[in-house]
């Protein structure tokens, strides 16, 4: 598991961390991961030209005493000194005294067009909003160059908190982190401007206390996924029922389907007018037309997709959510859906909306759902007192009992953007849930799994490419 916390979290830790340690021992620790991580990225340190933008906190300590260590291995070092009056005093003799100098901003774009490597140390946890203009020009020439972008802790300009990028930021190739990962370095817009992640121990673990994200690995998600047993007969696999398509679109229905029987469901139950589609393609499924209660018992419903918004699809949603199992709500099952009515329900519930149907159950417009997932799938989970998926770049799962991690997916790839993906989540998604996995785990491995089919699909992807490729991703977290 990949863990993250919250700035107070890190400050308060690192407070406890201090009282412990000599003055200084921190970021020296900070500074020698940092310089590592370069000697990585950089391949040869020696005859390297490097440049520190240097802001004025102890993130420009941090980059300081770094650049003076690679200077100390035979870099050629230069620090742009983004407040001259306010540059750690520490930091800045260090790296003189090893033979590096420092500059003035306005000279800043010259040396950074000849640089192999950019340190961005202007802002990391103490940053508030986008960059200042003096930094701005030097970011984008730091973009513009082919020097390879380490940013330090964090990159500069995002918000540490809630993955929020409110004005210009530096775009890094690797971001080197210090005790655990903030949540901007794992949710967008901001994560995608992190690079690849690198996470120095510094220490603070014993002081961190319970993590505000959490991110699953291969190995939780392996210790998760419900196998079959020599005892087990279908129903004891689980039997999930679907309610999803409509004569307008049968497709949807298929989808889910396909994406519910990919994964391990012992039986699916379609209910709806799609009926001779899906058996056209998966003549295992028991399809009947009647009502949801009229299907036979399921041990997890999925309602939803392609349902449409008729008279008729209300009902349908309404019956669902009258039943005694787990429900798994996507789509357009999610029109006008009622916090009382899901409140009261005795199941768990899911839903798994996109920015869009989001924003529409909050009041939101789309785009703040996407610069602000965090805050909106928690706001989501306790009006609705429901676990929630929001889907998107950055898939995130919240829960609605208090202090429990939001769980952030790792796995997944652009190409998921395709019409129809999301039908195959709520199908595998809902297979998980009628495996009997809590409603936060069969989210996040559902989300896991999805992503991770995709990505082994490689390139352009159908949905339905996504869907027969759920057994190659249950393989490889297996393996
Ligand atoms: N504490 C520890 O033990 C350890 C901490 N560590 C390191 O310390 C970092 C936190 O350091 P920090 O608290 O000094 O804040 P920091 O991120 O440098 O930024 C604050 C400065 O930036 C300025 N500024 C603000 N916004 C700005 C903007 N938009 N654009 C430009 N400037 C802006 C602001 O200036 P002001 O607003 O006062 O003008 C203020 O001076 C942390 O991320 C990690 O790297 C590690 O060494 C491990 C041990
Ligand atoms: N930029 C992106 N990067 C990664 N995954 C994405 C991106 N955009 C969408 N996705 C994923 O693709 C799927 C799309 O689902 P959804 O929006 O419900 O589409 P549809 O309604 O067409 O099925 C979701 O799993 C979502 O997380
Ligand atoms: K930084």
């Amino acid at each position: 598991m990949r863990y993250g916390h919250g700035v107070e979290a890190v400050r308060a830790a690192e407070g406890e961390l201090m009282a412990r340690v000599p003055e200084g021992a921190l970021m020296q620790r900070a500074a020698a991961g940092l310089a590592a991580a370069c000697g990585d990225v950089l391949g040869r340190v020696y005859g390297a030209r490097v440049v520190v933008l240097a802001g004025s906190g102890s993130n420009g300590g941090d980059a300081l005493f770094a650049g003076a260590r690679l200077a100390k291995r035979g870099a050629a070092v230069t620090a742009v000194l983004l407040a001259s009056d306010r540059t750690h005093e520490g930091g800045l003799a260090a790296l003189l005294a090893a033979g590096g100098r420092a500059v003035h901003p306005a000279d800043g774009p010259a040396v950074i067009t000849r640089a192999h490597l950019v340190l961005d140390g202007i802002t990391g946890i103490g940053g508030k909003g986008g960059l200042r203009p003096a930094a701005v020009s030097l970011a984008e020439a730091a973009y513009e160059a082919r020097a390879a972008i380490v940013a330090v802790d964090l990159p500069s300009g995002v918000d540490a908190d809630t993955g929020e990028v409110r004005g210009a930021a530096v775009r890094a190739d690797v971001t080197v982190t210090f005790g655990t990962y903030k949540p901007g370095l794992l949710i967008d817009p901001a994560a995608g401007l992190a690079g690849a992640l690198r996470l120095v121990d510094i220490g603070l673990d014993p002081y961190l206390g319970a993590a505000e994200l959490e991110a699953l690995q291969h190995a939780d998600v392996a210790a998760l996924l419900p196998d079959p047993t020599g005892e087990s007969d279908k129903y004891a696999r689980g039997v999930v029922g679907i309610a999803a398509g409509s004569q307008r679109y049968p497709g949807a229905a298929v989808l889910a389907v396909s994406g519910a029987l990919r994964a391990g469901a012992g039986a699916v139950r379609y209910v709806g007018p799609g009926g001779e589609a899906v058996l056209a393609r998966h003549p295992e499924t028991l399809v009947s037309t009647g009502s949801p209660h009229e299907a036979g018992r399921v041990q997890a419903w999925v309602v939803g997709p392609g349902l449409g918004d008729t008279p008729q699809a209300r009902t349908t949603v309404g019956e669902v959510l009258d039943s005694d199992v787990p429900v798994l709500v996507d789509a357009d099952g999610l029109r006008m859906l009622d916090p009382e009515r899901v409140r009261g329900r005795t199941a768990p519930t899911l839903l798994t909306p996109h920015a869009g149907e989001a924003a529409a159950l909050l009041g939101w417009d789309r785009a703040d759902v996407e610069a602000r997932r965090l805050e909106a799938v928690r706001t989501l989970a306790a009006r609705f007192g429901a676990t929630v998926l929001l889907k998107g770049s950055t898939t995130l799962v919240a829960d609605p009992r208090d202090g429990t991690p939001v769980r952030v997916n790792p796995t997944g790839t652009a190409w998921l953007a395709t019409a129809g993906s999301g039908d195959v989540l709520s199908g595998l998604t809902g297979s998980l849930l009628a495996a009997r996995l809590d409603p936060r785990d069969a989210a996040s491995v559902g989300a896991y799994l999805h992503g991770l089919s995709a990505r082994l699909a490689e390139g352009p992807l159908s949905a339905l490419d996504v869907a027969d490729t759920i057994p190659a991703a249950w393989r490889n977290v297996r393996s």
